[in-house]
């Protein structure tokens, strides 16, 4: 079996490429990393580290790779083979990798299905790397793909952080992971991969993943910037920080369990497990990395204003940890992010309404957007 994984970063080796070598995948990741590239061209192979009380080296073999932007027609030729097609390189990058892959699915040599995943931090992430593949596509070629190509929705959770080992390759991940595949465009059997939980109706847990493990992360880095911490561990010390984010996650979970039926219980479970989950004391997090792209954190169906919205359209009230959040995020001023830079630009320019209703197209009257106005006061 032949998986070509574009994102040859902290996820894809991390997570999607270790647990795809292990359910017997060739796995030839596509990267625009020179260094990562050539090192997973020379080795073949990498460790991953699972970092929890113990600590345990699982090697990945089995592995090649191709360079993104000076490999094109190689990396076709592997689309054109590939069993599966999957992603890990950030929602911002699925425009950019949409023609080379129309280019391999109209190349298909075989009639075999293929099932292309996009593992990204957003709802509908393989629905919408479709809609790019698709426009570069004729209506013809579109119609002769359509029921040779399954686009399947997931979520994943794995908190993989930045690395700083010696050794290029080498990926240091906690124990969790979860990935929950949606079913309903797979085409002939349901891939194998080993780990994975297939589900007929993704929604009920991409939302809760998002609004959960990506809410509160969100949350303690914003709050964690502001108070100038470096690590999330550190931020999670703070007792007022940990008392916002378990609050915030209270809001979101109000929101999941009356929209989707979750158990109260096995939610209140679930919340802390995760929260356990950020203070991981054999891992190094940076505020800055969860913290980054601020701006497409704050898009409407991201993961603090939509709960933020669903909280106030269910329960006619303003979530007030939530639009803590959402504060604490308009003021990320991180230099080192351009994300960051752009939208600090956009609030001198046309304020925090303005950046409010560009990025998260909240009407400057809405309830909440007054009530992160007036927490940015006391912040
Ligand atoms: N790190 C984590 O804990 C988690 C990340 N995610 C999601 O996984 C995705 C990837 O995140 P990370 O692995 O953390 O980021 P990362 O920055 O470590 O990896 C992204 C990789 O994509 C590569 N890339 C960029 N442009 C490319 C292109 N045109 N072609 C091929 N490769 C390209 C980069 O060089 C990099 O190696 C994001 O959507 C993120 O939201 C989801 C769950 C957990
Ligand atoms: O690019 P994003 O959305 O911040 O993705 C990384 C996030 O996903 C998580 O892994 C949670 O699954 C967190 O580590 C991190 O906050």
């Amino acid at each position: 079996m032949l998986a070509v994984h574009f994102g040859a970063g902290n996820i894809g080796r991390g997570f999607i490429g270790s647990l795809l070598s292990q359910s017997g995948y060739n796995v030839v990741f596509v990267d625009v990393n020179e260094k990562i590239v050539q090192a997973l061209q020379q080795k073949g192979q990498y460790e991953v580290i699972i970092a929890g009380e113990t600590t345990e080296t699982q090697v990945v073999r089995s592995v090649s790779a191709l360079h993104s932007q000076h490999q094109q027609n190689e990396i076709i030729d592997q689309i054109a083979r590939a069993d599966l097609v999957t992603t890990a390189v950030g929602p911002n990058i699925l425009p950019l990798i949409s023609q080379t892959i129309a280019e391999g699915l109209k190349k298909r040599l075989t009639d075999r299905p293929v099932h292309i995943i996009a593992c990204e931090n957003m709802i509908g992430g393989s629905e919408h790397l479709k809609t790019y593949v698709w426009e570069h596509l004729s209506e013809q070629e579109q119609t002769s793909l359509e029921d040779k190509c399954g686009f399947l929705n997931c979520a994943v959770d794995r908190i993989v952080p930045n690395q700083t080992h010696e050794d290029p390759l080498t990926v240091v991940v906690e124990p969790f992971f979860e990935w929950v595949i949606e079913t309903k465009e797979v085409i002939g059997n349901i891939p194998h991969i080993i780990g994975a939980h297939f589900v007929d109706d993704l929604q009920p847990y991409i939302e809760r993943k998002l609004f959960t493990v990506n809410t509160g992360h969100a949350l303690v880095a914003y709050l964690g910037y502001r108070k100038k911490y470096e690590t999330i561990r550190q931020a999670m010390e703070d007792q007022d920080i940990l008392a916002d984010v378990t609050n915030a996650l209270r809001e979101s979970g109000r929101v999941l369990v009356h929209q989707y039926g979750w158990n109260e219980a096995e939610h209140q479970a679930y919340i802390e497990k995760i929260v356990q989950r950020f203070i991981n004391p054999s891992m190094t997090d940076e505020v800055t990395r969860v913290a980054r792209s601020p701006i497409r954190k704050l898009g409407p169906n991201d993961r603090l204003i939509r709960p933020a919205l669903k909280y106030y359209e269910c329960f006619g009230e303003v979530p007030a940890s939530l639009t803590k959040g959402i504060a604490a995020l308009l003021l990320f001023d991180y230099e080192g992010d351009a994300e960051a830079v752009q939208l600090q630009q956009t609030i001198k320019e046309s304020g925090v309404e303005g950046a409010l209703e560009k990025y998260a197209k909240l009407p400057s009257n809405h309830p909440i957007v007054v009530e992160v106005k007036k927490q940015m006061l006391y912040m």
